[in-house]
């Protein structure tokens, strides 16, 4: 899809093509269409960035409530939206030992306690001891430096969903 094809959607196939871009926050990808026509790609990546990054802090904690646990229930129940599921397998997380299982649950809901919030990492970019590892560290961080490592991977997330959405179909890419 080349960048003109995506200025010319109409909001409601915009919002259905890219709407999970930002996990299960399509009003972020709703809100974005009124600043077409985005000249490339980055563009409309840097619409979402800013758009994130213009919510208060505890507009930014929603978006990260919005995300499901790695290897968490989600998962084992088959309720993944089909861009996580593909990122956590791709991650190793839907065959971690029992005890590496045990292990992610655990730290999990702890980070969950501490912060009132999922613990967020782009798995596309990642392994699972390297996601067991930083759980392991970022649980220990103070709230305000997490909240914002959080936002950063979400974006990190969202840069990879653009680019196989729009890059994907190779004849006319953006
Ligand atoms: N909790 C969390 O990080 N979830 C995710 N990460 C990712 O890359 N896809 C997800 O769904």
């Amino acid at each position: 899809m080349d960048i003109g094809a995506v200025n010319a959607l109409s909001y409601e196939d915009f919002v259905n093509i890219f709407g999970n871009v930002v996990e299960k926050c399509p009003i972020i990808t709703a809100a974005v269409w009124s600043r077409r026509p985005f000249g490339n790609l980055n563009a409309l990546e840097t619409a979402i960035n800013e758009f994130i990054d213009e919510l208060p802090e505890s507009g930014k904690e929603g978006i990260l409530r919005c995300h499901p646990d790695l290897a968490g229930r989600d998962l084992q129940s088959g309720t993944l939206t089909r861009e996580s599921r593909e990122e956590q397998a791709r991650a190793g997380m839907d065959a971690l030992s029992p005890g590496e299982a045990a292990r992610m649950a655990r730290l999990n809901e702890e980070y969950k306690k501490r912060f009132g919030f999922p613990f967020v990492i782009c798995a596309r970019m990642s392994d699972k001891n390297t996601i067991l590892q930083q759980l392991s560290e970022r649980r220990l961080h103070e709230l305000p430096v997490e909240r914002a490592r959080g936002i950063e991977e979400v974006k990190k997330i969202c840069r990879v969903r653009l680019q196989s959405l729009v890059l994907s179909d190779a004849p006319n890419k953006l």
